[in-house]
């Protein structure tokens, strides 16, 4: 386990109202094809390559719902972020965010939660290119039309050259330090942290943007992101789950889901079925979301002598809130008791009505060898695949 204090700050500020979106709700928190801006934002954060402390800034009122937002999006992360109430403006709700990073962090990046479809790896290059240069670093993209400055009567005064133009972007990055003190001096307002930066004096440069970066300032936009998330292809992720019962002949047998009445029984917490507990860890693993035991605890009095079906229906839902769906899952099972192969269509059945999703089961003994050799309890082993609409 990595136990170092990362040294990268992320700030995620979502604390504006949207007024140009026009929703019913502030932009952050506004439904982008299922889920909401915020928690797309939020996916590229975490994934980053480097470890990172997130803070969102949210509107006072939302606090609540942005932490819940955060925890789902942070998933095993989720002790390192938080959340803080924003500013009446852009600039202040940086400067609140500032205010709540932790002392070692030495780099920040200041993200705007409107730029949604932001790629992950925008983030990790202006990380290294604040390392390399302890300057300020932001992403840009050319300008594609001709741009003209016009007077107030909108004649125009003259072409720019575009060539030296560049649309600027979030996150953008500097050392921590010096971006700190830069706030602390500022007396007016910028529309962006890199003119702050600049303007106390600092050298900021511009590297590769990306499209996909761009606001979600719009109805328009808030469409085009949508119909990008619709005709992205789907990811698809694998997870493995494994678990092991010991035969206990005071239980009763519960295996994939089903009693076993007359059968040997094995011993749990719960009611110790290897297969309804490798699935669940095979699920949450292929969503990267933990495992049985981060996510429902090992001793939890609730729990106590609770079937498959409680666990495999909860992490079934826990997966569609964060927009998965089971692909499929299939489970070896290993061990000398109970032979399984008649019951094997009527588990399928089942363990499939439960997850929405086709799930095989084989079973084997393993020649006499090892602890399920010498019958002392059963294995199970499970693979499933999960997929999710873009990230
Ligand atoms: N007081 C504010 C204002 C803006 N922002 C954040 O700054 C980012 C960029 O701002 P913008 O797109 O202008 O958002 P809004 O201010 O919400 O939009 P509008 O100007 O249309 O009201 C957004 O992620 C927004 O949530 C913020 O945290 N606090
Ligand atoms: C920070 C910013 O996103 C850089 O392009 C932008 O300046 C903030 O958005 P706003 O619409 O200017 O508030």
């Amino acid at each position: 386990m990595n136990t170092r204090s990362p040294i990268v700050g992320v700030i995620v500020v979502a604390a504006g109202s949207g007024t140009r979106l026009g929703a019913d709700r502030p932009k952050a928190f506004v439904d982008c094809a299922g889920r909401t801006v915020l928690e797309r934002s939020l996916d590229s954060v975490f994934g980053m390559q480097r470890e990172a402390q997130v803070v969102v800034v949210a509107p006072a009122d939302l606090v609540a719902e942005a932490e819940d937002i955060a925890r789902r999006a942070a998933g095993a992360a989720e002790s390192s972020i938080s959340v803080v109430a924003g500013g009446d403006t852009r600039q202040q709700s940086v400067s609140n965010g500032l205010a709540a990073l932790d002392a070692g962090i030495r780099i920040v990046l200041v993200h705007d939660a409107a730029r949604a479809l932001t790629p992950a790896a925008i983030f990790d290059d202006v990380v290294t290119g604040v390392a390399q240069t302890a300057s300020g670093i932001v992403p840009g993209v050319p300008v594609q039309d001709t741009v003209k400055r016009v007077d107030d009567d909108d004649a125009v005064v003259e072409t720019i050259d575009r060539a030296e133009l560049r649309s600027i972007q979030t996150p953008q990055g500097f050392p921590r330090a010096s971006l700190a003190a830069a706030y602390a001096d500022a007396e007016i307002e910028y529309t962006d942290d890199a003119a702050l930066f600049a303007a106390a004096g600092h050298p900021v440069s511009v590297i590769d943007g990306d499209a996909l970066s761009f606001k979600i300032t719009t109805p328009w936009d808030l469409r085009r992101a949508e119909g990008l998330l619709a005709s992205a292809p789907a990811s698809i992720r694998v997870g493995i789950g494994t678990d092991v019962h010991a035969y206990d002949d005071e239980s009763e047998l519960w295996l994939a889901g089903l009693a076993w009445p007359g059968e040997r029984g094995l011993s749990g917490h719960s009611d110790g079925d290897p297969v309804c507990h490798a699935i669940t860890d095979a699920l949450l693993s292929a969503a990267g979301l933990g495992d049985i035991g981060s996510v429902f605890g090992t001793s939890d009095p609730r729990f106590a002598g609770a079937h498959g079906e409680t666990f495999l229906t909860a992490t079934r839902s826990r997966l569609a809130d964060d927009g998965f769906t089971i692909g499929n899952v299939a489970v070896q099972i290993m061990g000398n008791s109970p032979r399984f192969a008649p019951r094997r269509d009527e588990a399928e059945v089942f363990l499939t009505g439960l997850l929405g999703a086709p799930v095989s089961i084989a079973a084997t003994t393993t020649d006499g060898l090892g602890f399920t050799g010498r019958g002392e309890g059963v294995c199970a082993i499970a693979t499933a695949t999960v997929s999710r609409q873009y990230s």
